[in-house]
This record gives structure tokens, sequence and C-alpha cells, in this order.
């Protein structure tokens, strides 16, 4: 605990597509974040600490950051600066797509997190839902988070479970998926949500990343 550092942190949504907005209003409402801003160039990615790759379309990301030159920065900032993927995001930061989607695999990804998933395996925006979820780690653990799942991808295997943590599964069954499936993970630097969490009033999974991403940058960056 005592580790943490004091010092504030500037946070990047990623803006080339998605739900980037409900991020930077999430996140600067956190006493430990100096800013959060959006994020759609390598200019203005230099100038953060973090980054927050939001939910919205994994294959649109990838195509916008390419074309525009800008994946190669990407890259570079999530091999070595503390990243979060949230759905979409959280497919960008995955090594393989075992199945789901259109691209059948070829889709360019960022990699890092150490996991294997499936796009859109909970089933289609109407099979969206509500679960409540124990997050380890987070400020008033107990109290049950609400993870909202809109076409998630699913955690299909953790490719790395020496370094892979599990921060977080169902706790019970939700149509065809069961309880049990991992839907959050931690790697070093990296967190990976396959749900939601700017899209609910209770800041803590941004503070718990916030947290993270300052004991990362006191421990390795500085
Ligand atoms: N809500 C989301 O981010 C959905 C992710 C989307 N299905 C994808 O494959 O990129």
């Amino acid at each position: 605990m005592t580790q943490t550092t004091e010092q504030k942190i500037r946070i990047g949504v990623l803006a080339l597509q998605g739900a980037f907005s409900e991020h930077i209003i999430l996140l600067n409402t956190l006493p430990q974040v100096s800013e959060a801003v959006a994020v759609r160039n390598a200019e203005e990615l230099a100038q953060v600490d973090a980054l927050v790759i939001p939910g919205g379309e994994s294959t649109t990301m990838a195509l916008i950051a390419e074309r525009s030159g800008f994946w190669p920065d990407l890259e570079n900032f999530v091999r070595t600066r503390p990243t979060w993927g949230t759905c979409a995001g959280m497919i960008l930061l995955s090594e393989k797509i075992t199945s789901g989607g259109t691209l059948k695999g070829d889709q360019k990804l960022l990699g890092g997190l150490g996991i294997s998933i499936r796009r859109n395996a909970f089933g289609s925006q109407k099979e969206s839902f509500e679960a409540g979820l124990h997050i380890e780690g987070l400020e008033d653990a107990e109290r049950l988070f609400s993870g909202v799942f809109i076409r998630a991808p699913v955690m299909d295997e953790i490719l790395e479970p020496e370094n892979v943590q599990v921060v977080a599964k169902l706790e019970r069954d939700y149509g065809k998926t069961p309880k049990g499936t991992i839907v959050a993970v931690k790697k070093g630097h990296l967190l990976g949500t396959a749900f939601h969490p700017e899209l609910t009033r209770d800041n803590r999974v941004h503070l718990y990343f916030v947290k993270m991403a300052q004991d990362w940058i006191a421990q390795n960056l500085n």
C-alpha cells in the first residue's frame, strides 16, 4: 500500500472510435489524475503517462490507427507503459483471436496481455447483460461491481499463466456463458476487462488502474 506514489498522472484515452468520452469523464473524477485527455495521434500519445483503450469496434480502431500511421507508436507505448483495454480495447491487447468477427484471425493486434480471446462470444447486442462482480484488489472489494457486457469478448485461454493474474470471474451462468468465465486479467503494466466500467457511475476500476499505473511508473520508469 505504502508503495503507491503520490505523483499525479496524466492519462490518455484512445479516441479513434468507441466509448472514449465516458472514460475521460470518470478518470477526471479521480484526485490521482492530473488530467485525462483524448489521444488521437503520436504527438498526443507522447504526452501521457498511461493509456486506456476503450470499447467500440476493435477492427475499426485497428484500421484507423494503421491507415494514419499511428499503429507502430501504439505498439511501442503498450510494450512498456501502463495500458488498460476495455472490451474492444482488451481484444487489441490480446495475443490472438480464436474465433468471432469477420476477419477470421487476421485482425491486427497490439498484444502483450498473454491471453487469447473469442470475439463477440457472449452473444449479440440484444444479449447484453449486467453481472455483479467481485474484483480482486478493488477498493471496498466486498461491494459488488456492476459489470456491463456488450458483445463482449471471452477470454479463451491464458497463454502465460505464470504472468497473468486473474482479477475477476463470472459468479454465475449468464446465458451460454458459464460461471467461472474470466472477465478481467492483469499482466504487469497491462489490464484487460471484458466489461465496460465507464458505463457505470462507479469509478473503482478506474481508480484500480490509476493506482496500478502509478505503482508501475514509480517502480519501472522513474
Ligand atoms: N463493446 C465492445 O467493445 C464490443 C467489442 C466488439 N465486439 C469488437 O469485437 O471489437
